[in-house]
């Protein structure tokens, strides 16, 4: 059997997605998502130019030798754009294989180790009493648990809040937007918010918080001991985690359980951080860490730690990486999370798939392979607009974190 075309589709259903169809000679094709937010095309024109031609006429069925090809034969190792361009390939490959073998991807895994993926939504609200009515909603939904994101007084506008409820989508159309940002005013006022989430809630609910990058540790470590009596799920991404060895800073201060890496591309982001147990939950997922093969390398290694799996899930992976983490989630013993924010009404239809929510668990479905299909067709319809993500200044204009 044979890889005879590459095809690589960029379309705009909502928000802009990049995806591989990888075609065989016995008609047999994979799904991959090739999706980099804000930096698209550099992923669609890697795959077409570079690793495209290198693919053909290859065995789909040697994941592992095109998978070692792709980075090692680059010869430039890591980085985003070559891991999410590996990734798309090695997700196709692999559901090329489980629709040859006639299974779900999660059987050549190993087979489910849970009966559904606990998954968490996102609410969020312009101040407290409005993320408070929004973690309702998510409750009535049936979900376990729930990330709340708040307005901060002072502040025009922050990471988290949107006007879209259930599809939040932080990229916008044209240049980068500029949002503002004050330390102080936040971690004067998150902890205000969950204090009011426990009190009307009570503590049935894993609830969870994402810091996005914007602390230092010694800040993380105030945030997250002010957080101790609320009990949270995870604090996410307190620190840019660059420097690993920061996250020492925050564990010598707080219980509060710590998950980073949905920007981590290769597990050498994580080693230090898991084999120092300075985090509690890897963040990486199938489409920007290379794939089911890498992801499964770097959930091997947490395992080893008492780390767990929390897969990034935000609406600018695709349905195609929604359905092969949830393969990997239902089979991957030491999981934790997984993160839904739902796709458009739109997106889903492009993207037909197999997945299905209820009473706050996803579950893969059982079709042979990651059970996730475009409709080239419909995307064609709808090509790609360029949008940015935000940047972010301090107050006096220092540029920062977004
Ligand atoms: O989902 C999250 O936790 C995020 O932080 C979402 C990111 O901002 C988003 O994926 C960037 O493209
Ligand atoms: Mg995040």
């Amino acid at each position: 059997m044979k890889i005879i075309d590459t095809k690589i589709i960029v379309c705009c259903p909502d928000r802009n997605f990049v995806t591989l169809k990888l075609i065989t000679d016995e008609g047999v094709y994979g799904i991959g998502d090739a999706t980099l937010n804000g930096r698209e095309l550099a992923v669609a024109a890697y795959l077409q130019d570079h690793i495209g031609p290198c693919l053909l006429g290859r065995d789909p069925g040697q994941i592992e030798d095109i998978w070692q090809y792709l980075y090692r034969g680059a010869y430039w190792r890591r980085g985003p754009v070559t891991m999410t361009a590996i990734a798309a390939v090695d997700t196709a490959l692999w559901d090329i294989k489980a629709k040859l073998a006639g299974m779900p991807l999660y059987q050549l895994l190993g087979g489910k180790s849970r009966n559904g993926v606990m998954v968490y939504g996102h609410a969020n609200g312009t101040d407290i009493a409005h993320t408070a009515d929004e973690v309702a909603k998510y409750i009535d939904m049936g979900y376990r648990a729930i990330r709340a994101q708040c307005g901060i007084p002072g502040l025009p506008s922050t990471y988290g809040v949107s006007k879209d409820k259930l599809f939040y989508e932080p990229a916008d159309a044209g240049l980068p937007a500029e949002n503002l940002w004050s330390t102080e005013k936040y971690l004067h006022h998150i902890p205000k918010l969950f204090d009011h989430l426990r009190d009307k809630f009570g503590f049935e609910h894993h609830l969870l918080h994402d810091a996005h990058h914007r602390l230092t540790p010694i800040e993380a470590a105030q945030l997250g001991k002010a957080l101790e009596p609320y009990k949270l799920f995870w604090l996410e991404d307190a620190v840019v985690a660059d420097n690993q060895a920061g996250f020492r800073r925050i564990r010598e201060h707080t219980t509060t359980p710590l998950a980073v890496g949905e920007v981590f591309n290769s597990i050498w982001d994580a080693k230090q951080l898991i084999e120092e147990q300075l985090i509690d939950y890897i963040r990486a997922t199938v489409t920007h860490a290379g794939g089911i093969t890498h992801l499964r390398r770097i959930a091997d290694l947490a395992s080893l730690y008492h780390v767990r799996t929390g897969c990034h899930g935000a609406t600018d992976l695709s349905p195609a990486t929604m359905g092969a983490a949830l393969h990997f989630d239902l089979w991957v013993p030491n999981f934790g999370i997984q993160e839904y924010m739902r796709h458009t009404p739109l997106t889903d239809e492009v993207f037909p798939h197999d997945y299905s929510f209820a009473d706050g668990y996803l579950t893969p479905g059982d079709k042979p392979g990651h059970g996730v299909d475009i409709d080239e067709k419909l995307a064609a319809k709808h090509p790609y607009k360029r949008a940015y993500l935000p940047v972010n200044r301090l107050l006096d204009g220092t540029m920062f974190n977004w």
